[in-house]
C-alpha cells in the first residue's frame, strides 16, 4: 500500500470558503484537491492501493483531518477536476462540525472519513504498519531507496514543515528527495506514483 500524509498549515477547517476562488479563500485546499488528483486518479483508472491523509490546520477549528482509502472509495467518487474534490472537502468539513466524538473517525461518504487527529497522531499511527519517508528536496535520492512493504510518504503544503515538524520527524522517517529543485506537492505525489510503478511495487 502507498500512503500520502499531507500536513496543510493554513488550510481551513470549516466550509466557509468560496469554490469560485478556493487559493484566495480556502487557506490553500486547491493544493489539496490536485494532490488528491495525483494520489489516486490514472487516466480511466483509479488507485484502490493508495491512502491519502490531509490534516488541516488552518482556522476556525484546527486540526481537521480528512483519510481517503483507496480501497473503500466508490467509483465515481473523485472526479479529477478541483472543484469536484474540493465539494467533498466541503462534505468532510460539515459532517465534522455534527460529530460527537471527533477523536474517532466519522465516515461521511465510503471511504472518505473525518476526525480531530493532529499531525502527530496520524504518523504514530501509520508508523504501526508502514515505513515512513519524508519528502524533501535535500533528502537522499529516491532512487537509492530500498521499497518494501507499505510505505507512507510525508508531504509539506506551499509552506513546507515547521522546524518542529521536523524534530517530531527526525528518528522516524527517512528524508528522501525526487530532485533538488522544490517541486508542487500535487507533482511529488505524480512523480512518486509514476516512480514505484515503474518499479513494479
Ligand atoms: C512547494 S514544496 C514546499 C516548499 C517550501 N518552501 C519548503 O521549504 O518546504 C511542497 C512539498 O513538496 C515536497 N517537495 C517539493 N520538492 C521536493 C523535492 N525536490 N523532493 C522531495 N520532496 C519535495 C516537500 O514535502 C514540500 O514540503
Amino acid at each position: 500500500m502507498r500512503i500520502f500524509i499531507i500536513k496543510a498549515n493554513h488550510a481551513h477547517t470549516k466550509a466557509d470558503f468560496s469554490l469560485k476562488d478556493l487559493p484566495g479563500t480556502s487557506g490553500r485546499i486547491d493544493l489539496l484537491c490536485r494532490s488528491i488528483n495525483s494520489a489516486f486518479l490514472l487516466s480511466h483508472g483509479f488507485r484502490k492501493n493508495v491512502r491519502v491523509w490531509l490534516n488541516l490546520n488552518g482556522p476556525p477549528n484546527p486540526p481537521k483531518t480528512i483519510r481517503f482509502e483507496g480501497s473503500e472509495i466508490r467509483p465515481k467518487t473523485i472526479n479529477p477536476d478541483e472543484r469536484s474534490i474540493a465539494k467533498l472537502i466541503i462534505k468532510a468539513l460539515k459532517a465534522g462540525e455534527r460529530i460527537k466524538d471527533p477523536s474517532k473517525e466519522h465516515q461521511v461518504l465510503p471511504g472518505i472519513h473525518i476526525s480531530n487527529l493532529t499531525f502527530e497522531d496520524i504518523i504514530r499511527k501509520t508508523l504501526k504498519t508502514a515505513k515512513l519517508y519524508y519528502l524533501h528536496e535535500e533528502g537522499k535520492p529516491i532512487a537509492e531507496v530500498n521499497f518494501k512493504g507499505n510505505i507512507a510518504f510525508i508531504l509539506g503544503d506551499h509552506v513546507g514543515l515547521s522546524d518542529e515538524d521536523e524534530a517530531f520527524l527526525e528518528n522516524i522517517a527517512e528524508k528522501i528527495s525526487i530532485g533538488r529543485k522544490s517541486y508542487l506537492t500535487s507533482h511529488v505525489i505524480a512523480y512518486v506514483n509514476i516512480f514505484l510503478d515503474n518499479l513494479g511495487i
